[in-house]
């Protein structure tokens, strides 16, 4: 007699939207760079959409998409955007069209977002999962920060201001990494996210 083989199919997991935060020269834009270089996982970085300046070594369209104040808000007003935020002196803000770029692709969407960012999207996307980085002490951060060089006294003194009540909202968040060596958190961050797609709630077998 021959053994029933029960039929079974795997359902693979959607893409996730994932959430990048962390406080001021935490080195959320080193760990997304870091992800772009490697060949293993394919992903679609949201690119936002900021009234600053841009800064020497920024490309428009890469970094961010660097509008005015009277663009920004038009984007509002048409409900272009799906969040956007005061951070620090500047307007920064989520735009649909890149969201769907991504989704659309079947790759999984990656925002670095300020914690009020990561707040509203939460709510758009409950799915999303949200990932604080920190660096590994202060004196390191302020190193880090101050080698930068991207930044006026003033500048950082309201970084690290808002960095302190920043700190305090990473409970909110779903997971923590300590940004010491660049590839062991690069590493983790990546662990972090094929762990989410292995979820019982997101790749699902089909038995028959
Ligand atoms: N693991 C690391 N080791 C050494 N230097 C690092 C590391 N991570 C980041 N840096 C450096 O620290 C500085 C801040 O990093 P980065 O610009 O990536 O931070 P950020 O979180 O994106 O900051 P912001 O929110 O202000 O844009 C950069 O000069 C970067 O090269
Ligand atoms: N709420 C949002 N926060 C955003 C968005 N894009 C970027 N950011 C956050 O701003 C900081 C500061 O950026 P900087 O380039 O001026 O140093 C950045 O690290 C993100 O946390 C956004 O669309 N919405």
């Amino acid at each position: 007699m021959e053994a029933a083989v029960p039929f079974f199919k795997i359902k693979d997991s959607e893409p996730i939207v994932i959430i990048l935060s962390g406080t001021s020269g935490a080195g959320k834009d080193s760990v997304i760079k870091e992800l772009l270089k490697r060949d293993d996982y394919q992903f679609h970085f949201v690119v936002t959409c900021n009234t600053r300046k841009i800064r020497p070594g920024e490309v428009d369209g890469v970094d961010y998409h660097f509008i005015s104040r009277d663009q920004f808000q038009t984007m509002i007003e048409n409900e272009e955007m799906v969040e956007y935020s005061q951070v620090y002196d500047d307007y920064k803000g989520v735009p649909k069209f890149e969201m769907e770029k991504g989704l659309a692709d079947n790759h999984d969407v990656l925002l670095r977002l300020d914690i009020q960012g990561t707040e509203k999207v939460k709510k758009v996307y409950p799915d999303a999962i949200s990932i604080f980085i920190v660096p590994p002490d202060p004196q390191t951060w302020y190193d880090r920060l101050i080698n930068r060089g991207s930044d006026s006294e003033s500048e950082l003194c309201h970084r690290i201001e808002t960095a302190k009540y920043e700190m305090k909202t990473i409970p909110n968040f779903d997971y923590l990494v300590i940004n010491d060596d660049l590839q062991t958190t690069t590493d983790k961050v990546l662990s972090i996210i094929q762990a989410e797609h292995c979820r019982t709630t997101r790749t699902k077998i089909l038995v028959e």
